[in-house]
């Protein structure tokens, strides 16, 4: 579904030039939930905004078997239109594309639903939590149908709880729709929780330094549970893994 070769990414300003990919390799299978993690400024943005085509590599390949419409993004802040209820934000980009409201009103409703939100339809953005915005937010962008799915770190202006409780919410929906996914983070819990597999981007230039399959079954729980220690292995790793880099970000200041 998605194909990275080669892939780099140069940025040219006032301040010189700033390399932040460099020769990554990685094939996104259909259905597949991968996240990506890595320092402050490994690149992972950028490669977000590679995929979703909103910045051409300056090196190697990007294709993605889904045209512009079939690619939903999902950011930090939910940015709901606050003068629209629950139910008309989520059938927002129906509206946007010209499809037929009434054709979309069940599927806004069962979105909302596996999502927790259920009875919360009337509601207006401000009467709600940041969690509950951010699956608003997340049924927005599910209601195209997206054959694939960018999220760049949409929990983590959460409080830790509730970042929890919509990780779970968001491994029963991607159970449910199966849509390919793309997940960054700076959390080991979301990665190892979420993700068939996980790639770790080393920094300066950001590359691929491993990527660490999560063979845990699902659903999966921080709780005491049978694959706790297995889980824990994988946290684990992915912890040395972001920890080995750690004297090379520490810069030199200029001058
Ligand atoms: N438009 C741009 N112009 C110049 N430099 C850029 C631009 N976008 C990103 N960069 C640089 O590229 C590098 C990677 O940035 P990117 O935002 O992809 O990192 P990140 O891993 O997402 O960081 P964070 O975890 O802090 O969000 C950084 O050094 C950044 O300063």
């Amino acid at each position: 579904m998605i194909q990275l070769d080669g892939v780099s990414r140069t940025f040219s300003g006032r301040r010189g030039t700033v390399q932040a990919l460099s020769g990554i390799d990685l094939q996104v299978d259909e259905g597949e939930f991968v996240a990506v993690v890595g320092r402050s400024g490994c690149g992972k943005s950028t490669l977000l905004r590679l995929v979703a085509g909103l910045l051409e590599p300056t090196g190697g390949k990007v294709r993605v078997n889904a045209t512009r419409r079939e690619i939903a993004m999902q950011f930090q802040r939910p940015a709901l239109l606050p003068w629209r209820n629950v139910l008309s934000n989520v059938l927002f980009p129906v509206e946007i594309f010209g499809w037929k409201r009434k054709q979309h009103v069940a599927k806004a409703r069962e979105l909302l639903d596996t999502a927790g939100l259920a009875g919360f339809e009337k509601q207006m953005p401000h009467e709600l939590s940041g969690g509950m915005q951010q699956r608003v937010s997340l049924c927005r962008a599910l209601i195209q149908r997206p054959k694939v799915m960018l999220m760049d770190e949409p929990f983590s202006a959460l409080d830790a709880l509730t970042r929890e409780e919509l990780t779970v919410e968001l491994q029963r929906i991607h159970a449910r729709e199966r849509t390919t996914t793309i997940f960054v983070t700076h959390s080991i819990d979301e990665a190892v929780l979420l993700a068939d597999r996980v790639v770790v981007l080393s920094p300066r230039p950001g590359r691929i330094a491993e990527i660490v399959e999560i063979g845990v079954p699902r659903p999966r729980s921080l709780g005491q549970n049978e694959h706790t220690e297995e889980l824990a292995r994988c946290s684990a790793r992915l912890h040395e893994l972001l920890m080995q880099n750690t004297d090379e970000t520490i810069t030199q200041p200029a001058g």
